[in-house]
């Protein structure tokens, strides 16, 4: 066997808890923050690509330089420099240090922030939400002698900000916010995140109370109540930490009225996580413990162990014709969170070794070819694509990168309803347009023995595929189900494209390959095979979609587990 450690990679992901451990810091009281998480019911649209990314670590470098400006020609205004306005500004300038400055290249900066949930966070929440803050700050009203000259100062600033916005076309917003908050609430329900239990590292950042009510919100909209209520109380202790009766007065009426919001935050999320228990029972689902929170307490649930279905009792789910939703989205979180679901008997069937496919392509050199079930027939091609080829795949993609659709039957789901089953960027590469993907295709050929060629038809344009850390695709098959009213009847559709179109990503077969190897989480899970398939940079997944007489064969149900900490790079 090639030996895929999943318990290493278990290990990689207790890492990733204590870097993600939260020591929220002081001066986080945030009403706007507060109101935002109260609207938490706005529907989320769009995450931020690299590119923007990029783009908004320039602006808010922009920014940054600029506030420094602006304080250096406002230290006339000393007596400022203790008002709760300066230290907001002061604060703002000092996080983008944080953030950045363990990033030497700049270059590298996007793909860095994008690898990590908590930078990405910070970046929007900073540009949507702080700085619009400072913008409607009214800094003179402490120093009316100097109003006018320093009133001057800071509409130039102002305006500087606003012209590099428009330079860079770049407008980050609330729904941005909310929809990194979402992600990463996804995150903690599905990795099991321990906030707030051990102390962070020196190299990790850390979040704010204000970030953890917006993770905290998330949680709630999305029904992880379990999840809202460890989220809201870690954030309330560490609020109450850092509020003392020696700190200035009005700073600690503001840290006293934080701690009370949080406070009702808890109780309603415990509340709901209570409620829903007596209606539903415990279905080990969305952030729900197994006991009230009235009855057992969020410390002592969050220390038992959390009960992992055995294989014969998943055989037996397996052998039902169809799982439910519930029983596959239970096991693909436990295969994300690294576990297998194969019998001893069934693992020593399984083989790792050099084949030739059957092809005189890999007659000389044949391909590592590792299995993961044999029925239905799930395997790794190893080592298929070289590191100088993935370079030259990606650099043809990145221009084109887009959101990525989402498309079942006539269902075409426009930005805002895909998000929520796929986070990531895409970008089609037609074989004709470079020799690299044409070679690519005809190993693909010679590994399957399927015909490609996206001019005639027979195979889909290759699709470049990219995840952020958060980034998903939830459990889902890649054909159509032949009985499907919506894919079938296209009698309401004139135009022959619009029935191609409504077709397009109904896969035979399916063969995936990994661009790079991803620091922590995003395999994909086959929830009914059992098993995960871990990004390995250079390796392939294969599986065929189809039983023998056309229908889907939905025992190859899978699904992207969220990115928890890297990029995933993958192309199909
Ligand atoms: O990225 C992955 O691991 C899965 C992607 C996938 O299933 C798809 O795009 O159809
Ligand atoms: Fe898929």
């Amino acid at each position: 066997m090639c030996k895929i450690n999943l318990s290493r990679d278990r290990e990689n992901i207790d890492k990733i808890w204590c870097w993600f451990v939260m020591t929220c810091k002081r001066r986080t009281s945030n009403l706007f923050v507060i109101c935002l998480l109260m609207a938490g019911l706005l529907t989320i649209s769009d995450c931020l690509s690299l590119d923007e990314v990029s783009r908004a670590i320039t602006l808010d470098s922009i920014i940054v330089d600029e506030l420094k400006r602006y304080l250096i020609q406002a230290s006339d205004l000393q007596q400022n420099r203790t008002n709760a306005k300066f230290q907001y500004i002061n604060r703002y300038i000092e996080e983008h240090h944080d953030i950045f400055s363990h990033v030497q290249q700049s270059s590298e900066r996007a793909e860095k922030t994008a690898a990590d949930a908590v930078a990405s966070l910070m970046l929007v929440r900073r540009l949507a939400v702080d700085w619009p803050r400072i913008l409607r700050m009214n800094l003179n009203n402490t120093d009316s002698t100097h109003a006018t000259e320093s009133d001057s100062r800071w509409i130039g600033i102002k305006s500087s900000v606003i012209e590099a916005e428009k330079n860079l076309s770049l407008l980050v917003e609330e729904q941005d916010v909310l929809m990194h908050s979402d992600s990463f609430a996804r995150l903690i329900e599905m990795y099991k995140l321990k906030l707030g239990e051990q102390q962070s590292t020196s190299s990790s950042l850390n979040l704010q109370v204000k970030d953890a009510m917006l993770i905290g919100s998330a949680a709630l909209t999305d029904k992880y109540y379990g999840t809202a209520a460890d989220v809201f109380y870690t954030a309330q202790q560490f609020a109450e930490n850092s509020t003392n009766e020696s700190d200035h007065p009005s700073t600690f009426r503001k840290r006293s009225l934080l701690v009370q919001q949080l406070k009702h935050l808890v109780h309603l999320a415990t509340s709901l996580h209570d409620r829903r228990l007596s209606m539903e029972g415990y279905t080990q689902q969305n952030g729900m413990f197994s006991s009230p929170f009235s009855k057992v307490s969020l410390k002592a649930q969050k220390e038992e162990e959390e009960p992992i279905p055995s294989i014969s009792a998943f055989k037996k789910i397996r052998r039902l014709t169809s799982m439910t939703e519930k029983e596959d989205v239970i096991l693909f979180g436990h295969i994300c969170r690294g576990k297998t679901f194969l019998s001893e008997a069934e693992k020593s069937k399984l083989t790792c070794r050099f084949d030739t496919r059957g092809s005189s392509y890999y007659i000389l050199m044949p391909a590592l070819v590792e299995q993961h079930s044999l029925d239905p027939e799930l395997v790794t091609f190893h080592r298929v694509v070289t590191k100088r080829q993935i370079q030259e795949i990606t650099s043809l993609g990145i221009p084109f990168l887009q959101q990525a659709a989402f498309r079942s039957g006539n269902i075409k789901e426009d930005s805002v309803g895909s998000f929520k089953i796929r986070s990531s960027y895409t970008a089609w590469l037609q074989e004709d347009t470079h020799p690299v993907l044409k070679n690519l295709n005809k190993k693909i050929s010679a590994l399957t023995g399927l015909h490609l060629n996206d001019n005639k038809g027979y195979s889909e344009a290759l699709q470049l595929n990219v995840y952020g850390a958060g980034g998903y695709y939830s459990p889902h098959v890649d054909a159509f189900n032949l009985g499907d009213e919506a894919y079938n009847n296209t009698d309401d559709v004139k135009d022959p494209g619009e029935i191609a179109e409504r077709r397009e990503g109904d896969r035979i077969a399916t063969v995936m390959f990994y661009m790079n190897d991803v620091e922590a989480g995003g395999y994909t899970a086959f929830p009914r095979i059992g098993v995960g398939v871990k990004p390995t940079e250079g390796s392939a997944v294969f599986w065929t979609n189809l039983l023998s007489d056309g229908s889907t064969d939905v025992r190859t149900l899978h699904g992207a587990c969220p990115v928890l900490k890297g990029i995933k790079w993958g192309m199909y």
